[in-house]
C-alpha cells in the first residue's frame, strides 16, 4: 500500500497518504481509535472503497488491473456480527462462495462440514438458522463462511467486538490456531489494543485524520512507542503488558518445597515458610505451612499455575501474585509441578529481561 489517500465526496480525508507494507501468510493488526480510518482502509484492499490517491500492490500486482470480482474471490471478509444469511442453514451459509464459484451442492456443503470443524462448531449446528446460535458460534460462522474457497486473503472488520470476553479470547485463539495451520494472510481490523497485541505479527497504530503512527510488531511497540499518542493508546500498563514478550524459560525454579502427599514430614526438610503439596503423579494440590503438613488440614489454592518455558514472564507474574503464598507454580504439559517460584525470583528475572531490552518479536509466548 503506498500512499493511499481516500477523500470522501463531502471531503473528508480518511486515509492519509498511507503507506503499509503488509507481510504475507501473517496477521497485520489496524488499531486506532474511532473514526481513524481503519475500515476505509480495510475496505481499499478489496476495492470496496477505491483510494483517491495511491497505489495498492498485491502480490506485487496493481489491484486496479484485476477484475473486482476476481479480487474479491481471493480474500474471505469477516464482519462485526457475522453478517450471516438469515434465511440460510449454517451449512448453506458457509457454502455460499464455492456455489457461486459453480461447485455442485453436496461438495460444497461437505467443504462448509469440514470448515465447521476447523472454526470449533460442532457438525450437530448445521441445519440450524443463524438466530439459533450464539454471537460467538454466528461469529465462527462467519469466519468459516470467509475461508470456504480457501482465498489467501482474509480481511477482518472488528470480527469479535460484539461479543463478551470470555467467548472473544476463545475467538482470539481460535484465530491464532486457524493461521498457525493454514499460513493465510490476515488483516485484521480493531479498536482495541489488546486484542491487536495478542494477534498482530505486525501492528499498525493509526490516528485520526487516517494518519500513521507507528507500524512495528506488538513489542516493539510496547517496549519503543514512536510518540505521546501511541504511548496514551497503549495504556498506562504497557510495562506489563510488554512481559508477555518474554519468556519464563530462564526463570529458577525450586523442588525444596515441593512434598508429595501422605509422604511424611521428614520429607521437608526445608525452612520455607510454605510446601506446596502434591498427589501421587506430581500435580499440585494446594500450599500448607510446615507445622500443618501432619495435620491433614485445609490447604491454601495453589491458583493458576504457568507452564516454565512456554508461558511468558506476565504468566509467572500473575500466578505469583494470586498465590496466597506470593509463590508461583510452574507445571509441565501434563499438568505435573516442575517446581516452584517466589515473587521475588521473577522480579529480578523481569529486571533482568528489561536491562537487555529483549524487544525480539519472535520472542513472542503465550499466556
Ligand atoms: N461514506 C462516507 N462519507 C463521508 N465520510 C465518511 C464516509 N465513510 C466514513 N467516513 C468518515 O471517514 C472517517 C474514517 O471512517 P472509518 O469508518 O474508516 O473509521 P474507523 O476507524 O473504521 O472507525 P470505527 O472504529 O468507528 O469504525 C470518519 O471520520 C468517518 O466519519
Amino acid at each position: 500500500m503506498d500512499s493511499v489517500t481516500k477523500r470522501y465526496p463531502d471531503g473528508t480525508v480518511a486515509v492519509d497518504r498511507l503507506s503499509l507494507e503488509i507481510p504475507d501468510r501473517s496477521i497485520t493488526v489496524l488499531v486506532g481509535p474511532s473514526g481513524c480510518g481503519k475500515t476505509t482502509t480495510l475496505r481499499m484492499i478489496n476495492r470496496m472503497i477505491e483510494p483517491s490517491e495511491g497505489t495498492i500492490l498485491i502480490d506485487g500486482k496493481d489491484s486496479r488491473q484485476q477484475p473486482v470480482n476476481t479480487l474479491r474471490r481471493s480474500m474471505g471478509y469477516v464482519i462485526q456480527n457475522a453478517g450471516l444469511f438469515q434465511h440460510r442453514t449454517i451449512v448453506d451459509n458457509i457454502a455460499t462462495v464455492p456455489r457461486l464459484l459453480g461447485w455442485k451442492k453436496d461438495k460444497a456443503r461437505e467443504r462448509a462440514r469440514e470448515l465447521m470443524d476447523r472454526v470449533g462448531l460442532d457438525a450437530s449446528l448445521a441445519k440450524r438458522y443463524p438466530y439459533q446460535l450464539s454471537g460467538g458460534q454466528q461469529q465462527r460462522v462467519g469466519v468459516a463462511r470467509a475461508l470456504a474457497a480457501d482465498p489467501p486473503v482474509l480481511l477482518m472488520d472488528e470480527p469479535f467486538s460484539a461479543v463478551d470476553p470470555v467467548v472473544r479470547k476463545g475467538l482470539q485463539d481460535e484465530l491464532l490456531r486457524i493461521q498457525a495451520e493454514l499460513g493465510k494472510t490476515i488483516v485484521f481490523v480493531t479498536h482495541d489494543i489488546d486484542e491487536a497485541v495478542k494477534l498482530g505479527t505486525m501492528v499498525a497504530v493509526l490516528r485520526t485524520g487516517g494518519k500513521l503512527a507507528q507500524f512495528a510488531p506488538p513489542a516493539e511497540l510496547l517496549s519503543h512507542p514512536a510518540d505521546e499518542f501511541v504511548e496514551d493508546f497503549l495504556g498506562a500498563d504497557r510495562g506489563v503488558r510488554r512481559l508477555s514478550f518474554f519468556p519464563s524459560t530462564g526463570l529458577e525454579l525450586t523442588m525444596a518445597p515441593v512434598v508429595k502427599a501422605g509422604g511424611g514430614a521428614e520429607r521437608a526438610a526445608t525452612d520455607a515458610e510454605f510446601l506446596l503439596v502434591t498427589d501421587a503423579d506430581g500435580r499440585p494440590l494446594g500450599w500448607t505451612r510446615p507445622r500443618d503438613l501432619a495435620a491433614d488440614g485445609q490447604l491454601l489454592p495453589y491458583g493458576r499455575p504457568f507452564v516454565a518455558g512456554t508461558d511468558s514472564l506476565r504468566a509467572a507474574l500473575d500466578c505469583a501474585v494470586l498465590s496466597p503464598t506470593g509463590w508461583a507454580v510452574a507445571v509441565d504439559t501434563d499438568g505435573k509441578v516442575t517446581g516452584v517460584v517466589s515473587q521475588q525470583t521473577i522480579a529480578q528475572a523481569i529486571r533482568g529481561a528489561h536491562d537487555e531490552g529483549r524487544t525480539d518479536a519472535d520472542a513472542k509466548v503465550t499466556g
